[in-house]
């Protein structure tokens, strides 16, 4: 391990490493966004390098897509793939049922489309993102630009009878404008501090004309693998109910580390 990793790039990288194991020769792979994705992406290539893998890759974003051709891994559409063996992503938080909040990167929509379209889903992520109940992390929800300030007007009147903390609705942004995703929607996030029953916010928000897609990902993910800062990895395994506590020694190729831009 590069002496000149945080403990909080370790993390990500460690986990990044050991779910690229998972991919087999001749997969379809689902490639997620985010800092801990794009390291994925790096220990993905690094495969293909060393070992001949064939894969293609799937993105879930424009920034996932294009450090994907950068470091030479085949990228194709979901259209194109259709169905995919596994996507490998990062999450905001996950709660010990694995159920995700996902989107702080503003790729949501395409990430959940690619996750249920594969036969497993894998989740990385650091410590951090592990809690007991989903919600401190604010709800990415995409919605449609046309109408947004009525269609943040429902949410709010939506959260009312809902089983949270908190209530507040923000418009994210970019700048002095909307942050636009790259379907050109607009994000709200939803400032809850805690969601009683996630499967039900999820479902009610999704009830909303204006909106697109929610970032809880409820029985999707199977698999999250955990890193730590000093190289440890714990794999959850839900389906299977195990979890198993790992050490990983690695010794990664220089370019892997190049491009650490995300
Ligand atoms: O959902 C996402 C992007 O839409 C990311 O996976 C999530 O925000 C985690 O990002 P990071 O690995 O940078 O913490």
């Amino acid at each position: 391990m590069p002496a000149d990793l945080s403990p909080i790039d370790t993390a990500k990288f460690v986990a990044a490493k050991r779910a690229v194991d998972y991919v087999q020769d001749g997969m379809k792979v689902g490639l997620g966004t985010g800092s801990t994705a794009a390291w994925m992406v790096r220990c993905l290539a690094e495969r293909i390098r060393q070992d001949g893998l064939r894969v293609t890759g799937v993105p879930t974003s424009t920034r996932t897509a294009e450090l994907a051709r950068q470091l030479g891994i085949p990228v194709t559409s979901l259209d194109d793939a259709k169905w995919l063996d596994l996507t490998i992503d990062g999450a905001d938080e996950f709660d010990p049922q694995l159920a995700l909040i996902k989107g702080g990167g503003a790729a949501l929509l395409q990430e959940k489309i690619v996750a249920t379209a594969s036969d497993q889903m894998i989740v990385i992520a650091d410590a951090a993102k592990e809690v007991a109940q989903l919600g401190a992390f604010p709800l990415p929800v995409e919605i449609i630009p046309f109408g947004w300030q009525t269609t943040k007007a429902l949410i709010e009147e939506l959260l009312v009878g809902m089983d949270v903390l908190h209530r507040d609705v923000t418009l994210r942004m970019n700048g002095d404008k909307p942050l636009l995703t790259d379907e050109a929607n607009y994000i709200v996030d939803l400032h809850l501090k805690r969601i009683g029953n996630p499967r039900q916010l999820s479902l009610v928000l999704n009830q909303i004309p204006g909106v697109v897609e929610n970032g809880l990902f409820i029985d999707i993910c199977d698999i999250v693998i955990i890193g730590h800062g000093d190289g440890r990895v714990v794999v959850r395994d839900i389906n299977a109910g195990t979890e198993v506590d790992e050490r990983i020694h690695l010794v990664p190729s220089d370019n892997i580390f190049t491009d650490l831009g995300d």
